[in-house]
């Protein structure tokens, strides 16, 4: 058993560090409220507010243009995000809901970033695959069904361009990616998205205990 420099994170210790990340901007904040108050059996589903902080932060450090998530539920990993881009950037988000991305629009609009954001309503392995085939991307975040992991993972890697961030969420899906009772299901999908990842000599990656955990990717 390998030792931990981790504490537990209790609810005392989680205040504290959110306390220590840029808060939520109001349009953020009444999202996150208005997600759980209408989707409350799915609001697990959004990111938290030090993952879209990292998620911004990440945009500006890399001064990325060309972003790509796959992901988009009520919007909010994506307004972190377009709230980063340079006024010329760009971010494409894929789902397949349009209850859930109804509510994402109009919180975008909200917030002045709606100009910036193309949704695509389709399968995303099919609007992945739509995308151009050369390396232009620079940043995509990869946080939709666990069981397509790995065909999203193939389809973006070579549209990446060298020196391009892959930002992969829930890596430890709750932990049940090292349960071995768990044999099925998104725990499963994403034990084997991982295998994948680490063994992919086109991207080194490193694997970060934040939130569910994050995978972050770089193309070599
Ligand atoms: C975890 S949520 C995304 C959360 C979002 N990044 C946020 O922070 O609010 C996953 C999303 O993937 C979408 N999804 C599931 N299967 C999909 C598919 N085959 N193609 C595209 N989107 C899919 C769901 O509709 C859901 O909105």
């Amino acid at each position: 058993m390998s030792e931990t420099k981790n504490p537990p994170l209790s609810a005392e210790l989680y205040t504290y560090v959110l306390a220590h990340n840029p808060p939520l901007d109001p349009v953020q904040q009444r999202l996150v409220e208005s997600t759980r108050a209408l989707f409350p059996d799915n609001a697990i589903k959004q990111v938290p507010a030090e993952q879209a902080a990292l998620l911004a932060f990440l945009v500006r450090l890399t001064g990325a243009r060309h972003v790509v998530e796959v992901g988009t539920f009520t919007g909010l990993s994506a307004l972190a995000m377009a709230r980063a881009l340079p006024a010329d950037g760009r971010l494409i988000t894929l789902d397949i809901s349009e209850e859930w991305t109804a509510h994402a629009r109009a919180a975008w609009a909200e917030a002045g970033v709606a100009d910036r954001i193309d949704l695509r309503i389709a399968p995303a392995l099919d609007s992945l695959r739509a995308l151009p085939a050369e390396p232009h991307i620079d940043l995509a975040f990869l946080d939709a069904n666990k069981d397509g992991y790995i065909a999203y993972w193939e389809e973006l890697v070579p549209r990446l361009r060298p020196g391009g961030l892959l930002i992969v969420d829930n890596v430890l899906f709750f932990g049940t990616v090292v349960d071995p009772e768990v044999t099925g299901g998104p725990g499963a999908a994403v034990r084997e998205f991982n295998a994948h990842a680490l063994a992919d000599k086109r991207m080194e990656s490193v694997m970060l205990t934040v939130a569910d955990g994050v995978t972050l990717a770089r193309r070599v």
